[in-house]
């Protein structure tokens, strides 16, 4: 049984949308594949929390997926209402904090734990989407995602955030995903779809509608063949 775990109702609602799915104890069947919808919350702490519940919950769970709308740093490989996958999360907010930056703190999360490094974890997409069954086109790209529990409010902070970490797209929520389904040992999958970029505050220049949009297609596209 595979964790679907979207910040919102909203996602969720998107992500499942259109799908046959005939309830069995909390889980929903698609194209031969359990999976547990799960609304997280918006937020690192929230999204920490709600995993660890979940899982508690769900000791048979075999993999995790966090689905949902994200801002992008790089407009040209990540436009809006593009599907993104993150091939690496970081919590750029974990250490210590200058005028200018933050640094890793020197001590780790889970003193049992070994990182990338102490804000870092690298993903592995494909193996990951082979172990839970699924298909991962590879006309999605991917890219390095922030999770920060501040949203980027504008562009200085972005273009920072950007050259420092290499980032492509910026959430709320999948850091701690991550970090939950790397610490009870399942695959884990971040799939976001654009809806603003990173550090605008027009909001005439966001467009939640066609993020939500694509998040429809992402499930079809992963179950093909299953
Ligand atoms: O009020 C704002 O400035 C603002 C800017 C961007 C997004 C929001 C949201 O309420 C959405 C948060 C929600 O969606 C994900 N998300 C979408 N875009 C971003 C972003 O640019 N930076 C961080 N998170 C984003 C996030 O995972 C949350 O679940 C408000």
């Amino acid at each position: 049984m595979i964790i679907l775990a979207c910040a919102t109702e909203r996602e969720l609602r998107e992500m499942l949308a259109g799908l046959e799915k005939p309830v069995e104890n909390g889980a929903v069947r698609v194209a031969g594949c359990r999976i547990l919808p799960c609304v997280t919350g918006v937020g690192p702490v929230a999204a920490g929390i709600s995993a660890g519940e979940a899982l508690a919950r769900h000791p048979e769970a075999t993999g995790m997926i966090n689905a949902g709308i994200c801002g992008s740093f790089d407009p040209e490989r990540f436009p809006l209402g593009g599907i993104c996958v993150a091939r690496k999360e970081v919590w750029p907010e974990y250490g210590v904090r200058t005028d200018v930056e933050t640094t890793p703190l020197d001590y780790p999360m889970f003193p049992d734990m070994e990182l990338d490094a102490a804000n870092e974890l690298r993903l592995d997409p494909v193996f990951c989407a082979g172990e839970m069954n699924l298909r991962l086109p590879e006309a999605w790209s991917q890219g390095v995602s922030l999770t920060v529990a501040g949203v980027s409010g504008c562009p200085g902070r972005a273009d920072f955030l950007r050259e420092r970490y290499g980032a492509a797209t910026e959430n709320m929520e999948g850091f701690a995903l991550a970090l939950a389904a790397r610490r009870r040992g399942i695959p884990f999958l971040e799939i976001r779809t654009v809806s603003n970029l990173a550090g605008e505050r027009d909001k005439k220049k966001w467009n939640f509608r066609q993020a939500f949009a694509s998040l429809r297609s992402v499930l079809p596209m992963m179950l093909e063949g299953a």
